[in-house]
């Protein structure tokens, strides 16, 4: 059965008191946003055209127009996601409370809903809510009634303790994981809230409960809201105390929702009598047809001469108190506490993706003990050498193809939801980053044994003795780790996931050929020999051999066979090196891949 909403339209009222100190949401000073002489151009085309506003502080501001307005642009550029480039080009001014804002600033007193919920599929609402309450504030009790009060507020307690869900798994509504995206925001008490389509996807019922609640935290909590939205129903349209509407990249609107009907009838374009007004203006200002595109010039004008200066007098006249600051009140090791108890918990509860681990790992080892049964067991002539070397390499490939693009794969999830928690300054990067390396790596370690365990006894590699088991596992170990470390690189550097997927391969490749089983180590042109040295499995393949080989006789040494030069510890303390090196770089392109997406 679906809730009905009783939506009781309550005043507006600007002049809220002053912010109590109390442990509730409802601790907020206004803050008016204000935007001037914005223009934005990409490769010479102006996509914001010199335009001026305000979002008032304790109002919703809805941003509409036809696709490719500029709406999301002019969202984008409030949240100063858009910056200046070679090829993009942004001038103009941000004022929050008449002081300019930058990023940084920004997400102190702001925070930004994206179009897609970006949230942990295996945390329940409560749970993500909790979280963001745990990383923003020290205090326990302000905690806790942070978590209770943005439940209650975004009506999430009936699917509280319900798994968000997502691709693999079954869990809230839409509408609720909405609401939770919101709610995970609101948590830090943000002055205002900026959010990117909220209502897309939904339902007009849901849609306009959503609103319905933005409006309500504009009129209870005197937070500025602002949002894109294409095209609201009428109920919707009723909750918008501002509208802005773009035409190409310029104003043909802007000011208070009551207003817009008279605004177009006074030159000509009257809404008709029970007609969606949104849909008229739309319909209006769309550049599909001629006749609208040869009337742009005169909305301009009219909103030139008639509103422009209303418009200039409210930025004049824009709050000027100090903006309050949401203060991350956590220490680095709290973080770092927090977001790996809370990535031990994601893989243990993603059943499917640890199910498929295990069985992935159980068969790996059974495919490898089953092709090379008994490799080990027969020694002295060279293709018996062949065969057992042929597995040994075999094991260091597969270790670094599956850890590599596994990796890969499950951190482009995981990396839009470190970039949107970074952004909310929930945490630091180098934070994310330890918990990160105290997560994974156990986990890293756990798969290579399952497999080696099965596999060693099967191909019969060498057990003279428990140490050479024991140095066995752990180079297979530092092999899967060191390409695992690659694949956290790859995924940190690449913007584009799927460029990563497409161009790891043709990088590992060479390094395959230049590993040392299919030619002599020593016998590459020294001009193109030096790759043999980057890559992981020739120094796995060597310590593997050596570990292997010792005390055991055959037609050929296999040090001159396959021109060994390193030495089993030497490879080892060089496969720990690269795994260092490559998780540096993996934190240093992160570093500047947040930094890309500002
Ligand atoms: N990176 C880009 N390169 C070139 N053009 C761009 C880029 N980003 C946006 N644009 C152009 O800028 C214009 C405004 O885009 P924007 O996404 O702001 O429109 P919008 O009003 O939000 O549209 P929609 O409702 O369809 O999302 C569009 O014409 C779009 O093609």
């Amino acid at each position: 059965m679906t809730e009905t909403v009783k939506f009781e339209m309550t005043p507006l009222n600007t002049n809220k008191p002053e912010p109590s100190t109390s442990k509730t949401l409802r601790s907020r000073k206004v803050v008016d946003l204000v935007f001037q002489n914005i223009t934005y151009e990409i490769n010479k085309r102006i996509i914001l055209n010199n335009i001026s506003g305000i979002c008032p502080g304790g109002h919703v501001t809805a941003i509409m127009g036809s696709s490719g307005a500029g709406k999301t642009t002019l969202l984008n550029v409030l949240a100063c996601r858009i910056s200046n480039s070679k090829t993009n080009k942004l001038t103009g001014k941000l004022l929050a409370n008449s002081c300019p804002y930058d990023y940084e600033k920004f997400s102190q007193f702001a925070s930004y809903v994206m179009q897609n919920d970006v949230l942990m599929e295996t945390m329940t609402p409560k749970e993500a809510l909790q979280f963001a309450a745990n990383l923003k504030y020290s205090d326990a009790e302000i905690k806790q009634s942070r978590v209770i009060d943005t439940l209650k507020c975004m009506r999430l307690e009936r699917c509280q303790n319900t798994f968000i869900g997502g691709i693999n798994m079954k869990g809230i509504s839409g509408g609720e994981r909405k609401r939770t995206s919101i709610g995970y925001e609101l948590v830090s008490n943000p002055s205002c809230i900026l959010l990117d389509e909220p209502t897309s996807g939904l339902d007009s019922f849901t849609a306009f409960q959503i609103i319905h609640q933005l409006r309500k935290l504009s009129d209870e909590q005197d937070r500025t809201i602002i949002f894109t939205i294409h095209q609201p129903s009428s109920d919707i349209f009723l909750l918008f105390d501002r509208i802005m509407l773009l035409v190409q990249g310029r104003l043909a609107y802007q000011g208070s929702r009551d207003n817009i009907i008279n605004h177009f009838s006074s030159f000509g374009f009257k809404c008709p009598d029970h007609s969606n007004p949104m849909d008229y203006f739309l319909s209006i200002t769309h550049a599909e047809d001629k006749q609208n595109i040869e009337n742009y010039s005169l909305y301009f004008q009219e909103y030139e001469q008639k509103l422009q200066k209303q418009i200039d007098s409210e930025i004049q006249n824009c709050c000027n108190s100090d903006v309050p600051l949401k203060i991350n009140e956590t220490s680095f090791t709290y973080q770092i506490g927090e977001i790996s108890s809370r990535g031990v918990k994601d893989i243990m509860r993603d059943h499917m993706q640890f199910k498929a681990k295990v069985i992935q790992a159980i068969f790996l080892g059974l495919l490898k003990g089953g092709v090379f049964w008994g490799a080990g067991r027969n020694n002295g002539k060279l293709e018996q050498l062949l065969s057992i070397s042929g597995a040994l390499f075999f094991i260091c490939v597969d270790f670094t193809m599956n850890a590599i693009m596994s990796c890969i794969l499950s951190f482009s999830v995981e990396r839009e939801v470190f970039l949107r928690e970074e952004n909310s300054k929930l945490y630091t990067t180098k934070s994310y980053f330890l918990a990160k390396q105290l997560i994974e790596i156990p986990f890293c370690v756990i798969s290579p044994l399952i497999q080696q365990i099965i596999a060693y006894w099967m191909i019969g590699l060498n057990y003279d003795s428990g140490e050479i088991v024991l140095i066995h596992l752990l180079i297979s170990v530092l092999v899967f780790v060191c390409s695992n470390s690659m694949g956290l690189m790859a995924g940190a550097a690449f913007k584009d996931i799927q460029m990563a997927l497409n161009i790891v391969p043709a990088i590992v490749t060479p390094l395959i050929i230049f590993s040392g089983f299919y030619s002599n180590q020593k016998s590459f042109y020294p001009w193109i020999g030096w790759l043999q040295y980057l890559s992981p499995m020739k120094y796995g393949f060597e310590a593997m051999s050596y570990n292997e080989y010792q005390d055991k006789q055959y037609d050929i040494d296999p040090e001159e066979l396959y021109g060994f030069n390193i030495g089993l510890w030497w490879c080892a303390l060089i496969l720990f090196g690269y795994i260092v090196v490559y998780r540096f770089l993996a934190f240093l392109f992160l570093y500047g891949l947040k930094q890309k997406l500002q």
